[in-house]
């Protein structure tokens, strides 16, 4: 996160500086230094930079900067895809309001209506929203957007997408013409230019991603398992790399339920997050997954966007991803805010042609390692179980334990007594905890034509993308992730963009058979700059 500019240099407000201090950003990111002098001056922007590299105070500062403290209309608009990235956002934006006062609300499905109409009332300045519940208010006349002056479509892309295209483009026609309109995300397929005409005029462009889309501090690996063999893959590298927090994505909603319980069976600190549990559910899972009462999110595509989580060492696709943005999204919950991280993918043998098709796109070798050995697992597992016993002597406070080391220590030797205490601590009781999950259908990319190759740095790829057979059964997926190539919808009104069926789906294409109409990104470019 190296750059020259100090936040000093943008003419920021003192109040929106002494935040800024307060939460030890140092430098502004590159994203942050070229598109907050732009967005002050209320052109329109498009901007693009790897994960976890301060998007969003990249549009959050000029916002709040801008927003007179006696403002009492809505004057700003942030839209997310899901509801947890509204709350996270809108926790972020309340941090660098934090000495200035701006006022901000997030609105999103699932809470309760009246709740959120009530907050209404103490006249938010900026709102930050899941676009089907911010319908909602607009119908109901408790949001009026009459008086916006600037929006930003946070994960512009995935909101772009068909699935909230009518309910964007509904929402935008109430706010005034006369606007700011800023996108950011990590990855802006070309398509995003056309759909950009729309809603933006004369938009600057600001990019700095460098050759490759995905954040380089993510050291990325796959290892080819067949099906059957992925659970116990997952739990040798759990155990062997210990991670501090983990992301486990899994392809759909039973996925993520059968692993996150299969999880807790061998003894794991894990939860599962997707779009069909409740939102109390769903924010009980993200407040123990923040403060580390759970070690492992399992989680479908709903936690790949925008999810900042600190202490997330490592991201886990059980799955691949149908996807390259998804890819770089999901593997982007780690190595973030110049931390490192690792990024493990496990490939079935029928799609290591996907997994190639990733690499292209995203111009990034990914590693092939070996699938961890049970010796591995066991010596990550007492390593780590080392120095947990190393930080409880260091602490001191074992005053109560000692008298019947003392005993002990008077019958046997220490390095046996030692041993066994590893045994009890590290050895699994529930190993032999009896594990099947119902298998997924890998995905398969429908051969391409032999000629298509990176033309310069263009990559090759989305505009000859099978459309038809592959895929997996749609109605094996119970509702999870993404459809199949030729429907990357998924969303519900509400930003609770996992549940598939949701009866309030428009899909893209009405064919439900391997038919389907290729995911169109319109050309192959999807990671230009
Ligand atoms: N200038 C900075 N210096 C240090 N840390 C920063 C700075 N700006 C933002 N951060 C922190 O970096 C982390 C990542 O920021 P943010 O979530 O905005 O990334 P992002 O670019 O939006 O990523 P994604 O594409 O995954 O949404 C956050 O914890 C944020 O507080
Ligand atoms: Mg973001």
């Amino acid at each position: 996160m190296k750059n020259l500019n100090t936040f000093a240099d943008f003419g920021l407000e003192p109040k929106v500086l002494q935040a800024i201090t307060e939460l030890g950003f140092e430098e502004a990111t590159p994203i942050q230094s070229k598109s907050i002098p732009i967005a002050l001056t209320g052109r329109d922007l498009i901007g693009q930079a790897q994960t976890g590299t301060g998007k969003t105070a990249a549009f959050g500062l000029p916002l709040i900067n801008k927003i007179p403290k006696e403002e009492e209309r809505i004057v700003a608009l942030i839209m997310t895809p899901t509801r947890e990235l509204a709350i996270q956002v809108a926790e972020e934006i309340g941090k660098l309001a934090r000495f200035k006062g701006t006022r901000s609300l997030p609105i999103y499905g699932g809470q309760d209506i009246v709740r959120q109409i009530r907050a209404l009332k103490k006249k938010p300045q900026i709102i930050i929203g899941t676009p089907g519940r911010l319908l909602d208010h607009i119908n109901r006349k408790t949001i009026k957007l009459d008086d916006v002056q600037t929006v930003v479509l946070d994960e512009a892309d995935e909101m772009l997408d068909m699935g909230f295209m009518d309910d964007i483009q509904s929402i935008l026609k109430l706010v005034p013409e006369e606007r700011q309109t800023m996108l950011f995300s990590a990855t802006m397929p070309s398509n995003i230019q056309k759909l950009a005409q729309q809603f933006l005029k004369n938009p600057e462009h600001v990019s700095v991603i460098p050759k490759q889309v995905s954040a380089p501090l993510i050291d990325q690996a796959y290892i080819e398992v067949h099906e059957r063999q992925k659970f116990d893959a997952l739990t040798r590298l759990l155990d062997m790399e210990s991670p501090e927090l983990a992301i486990v994505f899994g392809r759909t909603k039973r996925r993520v339920d059968e692993l996150s319980e299969a999880l807790q069976k061998r003894g794991y600190s894990a939860d599962g997050l997707h779009g069909d549990l409740s939102q109390n559910q769903r924010d009980n899972v993200m407040r123990k997954f923040r403060d580390g009462s759970i070690d492992v999110l399992v989680a479908t595509d709903v936690a790949a966007r925008g999810l900042d989580v600190s202490g997330v060492t490592h991201v886990v696709n059980f799955d691949l991803p149908q996807d390259p943005e998804s890819y770089v999204h999901r593997i982007g919950r780690t190595g973030r805010a110049g931390k490192e991280g690792a990024a493990w993918s496990f490939v079935t043998p029928r799609e290591i042609d996907h997994l190639h098709f990733i690499e292209r796109i995203t111009r990034h070798k990914i590693a092939r390692k070996p699938l961890p050995s049970i010796a591995e697992a066991i010596e990550g597992k007492q390593r780590i179980t080392a120095e947990r016993i190393l930080e409880l002597v260091e602490a001191g406070e074992l005053n109560e334990y000692k008298g019947i080391a003392i005993q002990l220590l008077e019958q046997y030797d220490s390095v046996n007594l030692l041993a066994a205490a590893f045994k009890l601590i590290t050895g699994d009781k529930n190993d032999r905890a009896n594990i099947e999950l119902t298998p997924e259908e890998p995905i398969r990319v429908k051969r391409r034509n032999p000629d298509i190759r990176s033309s310069g740095r263009k990559p090759s790829g989305y505009g000859n993308r099978g459309g038809g057979g592959g895929g997996y059964r749609r109605d094996n997926r119970d509702g999870g992730g993404r459809g199949g190539y030729g429907n990357k919808g998924g969303y519900s009104k509400d930003g609770n963009r996992d549940s598939y069926r949701s009866s309030d789906r428009k899909p893209r294409s009405s064919n439900s058979s391997g038919d389907r109409k290729p995911y169109k990104r319109e050309d192959n470019s999807s990671f230009d700059q």
